[in-house]
């Protein structure tokens, strides 16, 4: 059954994915998103556009939308380091804005953009949902505050709600992709010194304790993540609220992402080691039983060339 979906933030990266999706299952999507990190050309052909605030929500939200999925945030980790008052503010003022709004026109569905920053250094891999949350900096902070928010919003309004804790995004979906600017995500940096645009990769930290020293990660493609929301809209039950980590589960470290950009653009890369980035977590690595089992996700494209060579088709087809 077709439906019809407020997407916020959908001029960004992950949102306009999800939008694409959305319309090609042949639902109706509105994207509200205010282009303070997003691109106008972003938003998918076929998704109206509406440029605002999430604050302002209640003047275009109504009755007609079935569910709202919420991506627009700020998601610069150092940025929220030296300037918390901004997450705090955009991150979780604007979801109290908006899930007002959708109490007032009786939207009664969400699907949030969690993330692992939420749980911090963590003392057990893989990480389950269940895992203590003791966020490193603002931002993982202001969106934990959030994840609270709505379970209240759950257990006293009878939301349906679904919070998906992305681990590592990256790839891209035909001509969706990634720009932030600046860019602070390893796989595009890497990608921006094979085009040239950069001499080297800088890798922060070799002293890890891991096999190569370098920072693990998990990196889920993310066609995989816009799938996910799909089955977060069906699975979504009122008075519930759902906290699904999305990953594949098989870390990489920093030497073995960039080893694989190497293979799939045939460029060098030179790297320099350089410090620690301070809050890094060594390994984050996801368990995804909880999004397997309730949202019956099975991600098909954990590969990592694929997912660079997919991020790569985009970096250049941008230029
Ligand atoms: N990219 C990742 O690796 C990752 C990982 C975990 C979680 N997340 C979360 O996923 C979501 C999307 O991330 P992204 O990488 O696509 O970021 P992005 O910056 O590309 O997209 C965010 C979008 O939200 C819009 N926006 C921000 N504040 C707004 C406001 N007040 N009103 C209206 N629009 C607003 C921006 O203009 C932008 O288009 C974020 O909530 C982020 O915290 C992302
Ligand atoms: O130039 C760079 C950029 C990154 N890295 C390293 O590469 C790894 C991945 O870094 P990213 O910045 O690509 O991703 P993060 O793991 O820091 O961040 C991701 O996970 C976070 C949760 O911890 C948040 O959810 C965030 O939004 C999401 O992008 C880290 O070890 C980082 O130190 C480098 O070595 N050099």
């Amino acid at each position: 059954m077709s439906g019809k979906y407020l997407v916020t933030g959908g001029a960004g990266y992950v949102g306009s994915v999800v939008a694409q999706h959305l319309i090609e299952a042949g639902h109706e999507v509105v994207v509200l998103d205010n282009l303070s990190t997003g691109f106008r050309e972003g938003v998918p052909a076929g998704a109206s556009f509406v440029e605002g605030d999430i604050r302002d929500a209640a003047k275009w939200l109504d009755s007609s939308f079935d569910a709202v999925l919420h991506f627009a945030a700020f998601s610069q980790v150092g940025e929220s380091v030296v300037k918390p008052e901004k997450y705090w503010d955009n991150n979780v003022g604007g979801t109290l804005a908006l899930l007002a709004a959708m109490r007032e026109a009786g939207v009664r569905k969400l699907v949030f953009s969690s993330t692992a920053a939420t749980y911090g250094e963590p003392e057990e891999v893989p990480i389950v949902e269940t895992a203590p949350t003791r966020p490193t900096n603002p931002y993982g902070a202001s969106k934990l505050a959030v994840d609270h928010m709505i379970t209240g919003e759950a257990g006293a309004h009878g939301l349906a709600a679904v919070s998906l804790r992305y681990f590592n995004v990256a790839g891209a979906y035909g001509s969706c992709g990634e720009r932030h600017d600046p860019e602070s995500h390893l796989i595009p940096l890497v990608l921006q010194v094979a085009q040239g645009r950069r001499d080297a990769i800088s890798v922060y930290g070799d002293d890890y304790p891991t096999p190569d020293g370098t920072c693990v990660r998990d990196y889920i493609h993310v066609a995989d993540l816009a799938e996910a929301h799909l089955l977060a809209l069906d699975a979504a039950t009122p008075g519930e609220h759902l906290v699904c980590n999305l990953g594949n589960g098989n870390g990489f470290s920093v030497r073995e992402v960039i080893e694989t950009v190497r293979q799939v653009t045939g460029h060098p890369i030179p790297e320099i080691v350089a410090p620690r980035r301070a809050g890094d977590p060594a390994v984050l690595v996801a368990s995804a039983a909880t999004a397997r089992e309730r949202l019956g996700w099975n991600p098909a494209r954990a590969d990592l060339a694929g997912i660079v060579a997919d991020a790569w088709a985009f970096a250049q087809h941008k230029e």
